[in-house]
């Protein structure tokens, strides 16, 4: 028997441009800034390869459903193609191009040296067996690996919505079995777990990117002043859209700094309270009974307007595409946007927030956490050597030595010279953890200040500035003859 799948909802039905127009539409804009020769932009902009295929899953009941699947390979420039893999019954192609069209935008905006790639398939993943999942994902990987869209050298996949770990590994896993003497085999996929090569960090990468750029903006008197925000993250109020990879840790790191987390959109329940919730005992909660429902330590508010309606500092989209649409943008009584999610504000959302002077943060500077941890993960592969290895315990006793020459020097106890944790951090050498925020907070700080350099020299919104950054950065790259210029 062969059965066929129903789409669940999305924001299909609002009658504003789809997402791969959405991202031509910011592009278009972008282009009029950047005094590029129109052939240039016009390579650019068109996606370089795609794949679409049907592919068959044998449920666990002896039934055969078929789902469309996708990788797209949107820019060349640089090798390999980088992005995640979606899993939801809304994939279409027309959405995976315009994610890898973001992910060539987004790379080049912090700077990675990837081209952008996105893939997914048409599928409710939550409906399937882990049995299911694992059939589907090998099946994906197999088809991908024979066509050219998956290997170390050339595309390279990482999570997105509905995926995790558990997927990059049989991904990873399917591609080394094809490939036993690929010795780099195992840097074919990121955001694997770290047993199988992964890197720590990856899992909260994005929150945590989402989290330092939100910071760099926050802390900023200019931009606070033009929205009539004092600076500083203790105390501010934030409203998150989606609560799972992205959504999740944003909200951990931001209450963790001591904002607060007032209301929690999720597609089927949202929580509110005013004195703001507990991320992690809500991840919790969730976890356990798979919706809002009954949650005892926040209202249950039904409608997602409702809770955009209500007055907040910063809401952080990080669901889905088109969230902050023409039909919901003016509910929105907050100074600041942070897209979390890629494509959350339609061209028609961005024009209403900035008639009611809220500052939009974009997508692809704003969640590029992922993708960076990702590139770390990679490096670490292609390296064979867990980073920071060699220097480690040579660190350490740098360290060491020179609190036994400040003690000595200040006639004082190593223990008073460098007190408890910090003395400890300081003689142990920096972990592969400490080493990936580090580089994390690197890049997202670095990619917000050019962003904000552009933005105020050109006189445009900061999406345009981070285009314009990103259109510039890949005409660098790209070798004019290549393109018959
Ligand atoms: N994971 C990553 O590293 C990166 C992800 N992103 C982007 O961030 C966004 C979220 O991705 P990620 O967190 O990984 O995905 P997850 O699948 O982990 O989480 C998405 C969450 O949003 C919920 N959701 C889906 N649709 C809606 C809706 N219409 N309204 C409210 N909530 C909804 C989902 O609920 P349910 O599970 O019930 O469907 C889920 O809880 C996507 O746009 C993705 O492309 C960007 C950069 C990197
Ligand atoms: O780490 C990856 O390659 C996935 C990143 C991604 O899909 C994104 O940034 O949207």
């Amino acid at each position: 028997m062969i059965r066929h799948l129903t789409r669940r909802m999305s924001h299909s039905h609002i009658n504003e441009p789809n997402f791969l127009q959405m991202v031509n539409i910011f592009f278009d804009k972008a282009s009029q800034y950047t005094g590029m020769r129109p052939e240039m932009l016009e390579q650019i902009k068109n996606t370089d390869t795609v794949l679409q295929m049907t592919i068959p899953l044998a449920r666990d009941d002896g039934t055969i459903t078929f789902h469309r699947a996708y990788r797209a390979q949107h820019s060349h420039h640089k090798l390999p193609c980088k992005g995640g893999t979606r899993y939801s019954p809304n994939v279409d192609l027309p959405e995976i191009e315009a994610l890898a069209f973001l992910m060539t935008l987004k790379c080049a905006c912090v700077n990675l040296p990837f081209g952008g790639g996105k893939g997914g398939i048409e599928v409710d993943a939550k409906a399937l067996s882990e049995a299911e999942r694992e059939r589907l994902t090998r099946r994906y990987a197999l088809e991908l690996g024979k066509k050219g869209f998956l290997s170390p050298a050339i595309d390279v996949p990482g999570p997105d919505l509905g995926t995790g770990e558990q997927e990059m590994a049989w991904m990873m896993d399917t591609f080394v079995s094809h490939h036993p003497k690929n010795l780099n085999g195992i840097a074919t996929t990121t955001g694997k777990p770290i047993e199988l090569g992964g890197i720590p960090g990856r899992a909260e990468s994005t929150g945590l990117g989402v989290f330092y750029g939100v910071r760099e903006f926050l802390t900023d008197n200019y931009y606070m002043e033009k929205v009539g925000l004092s600076t500083g993250i203790a105390g501010k109020t934030f409203i998150v859209q989606g609560f799972g990879n992205v959504g999740y840790w944003a909200a951990h790191f931001l209450h963790k700094e001591g904002g607060k987390i007032l209301g929690v959109i999720e597609h089927n329940s949202c929580v509110f309270n005013e004195n703001g919730i507990d991320p992690d005992d809500l991840k919790n909660f969730l976890v356990q009974r798979k919706s809002f429902n009954g949650y005892p330590k926040a209202e249950i508010v039904k409608d997602q307007n409702d809770v955009y309606a209500r007055e907040c500092d910063v809401v952080i989209p990080a669901a889905i595409e088109r969230s902050i649409n023409g039909t919901n943008a003016g509910l929105l009584k907050c100074k600041v946007v942070a897209e979390g999610a890629n494509g959350p504000t339609t061209p028609l959302g961005q024009e209403i927030l900035e008639k009611n002077n809220v500052l939009v943060l974009p997508d692809l500077l704003m969640n590029a956490g992922g993708v960076t941890v990702s590139y770390f993960e990679y490096v670490k592969n292609l390296g064979h050597i867990k980073p920071g290895l060699l220097t480690k315990r040579w660190g350490a006793k740098r360290n060491q030595n020179i609190i036994e020459t400040i003690a000595k020097l200040k006639n004082l106890d190593t223990k008073e010279a460098v007190a408890g944790l910090k003395r400890v951090q300081y003689t142990t050498g920096a972990s592969e953890l400490n080493l990936v925020y580090s580089g994390l907070e690197q890049i997202m700080t670095e990619a917000v200040q050019e962003t904000k350099v552009t933005s105020q020299k050109l006189g445009v919104n900061l999406r345009i500035a981070a285009y314009v950054n990103s259109l510039k950065r890949i005409q660098d790259s790209t070798l004019e003859g290549t393109i018959g210029l």
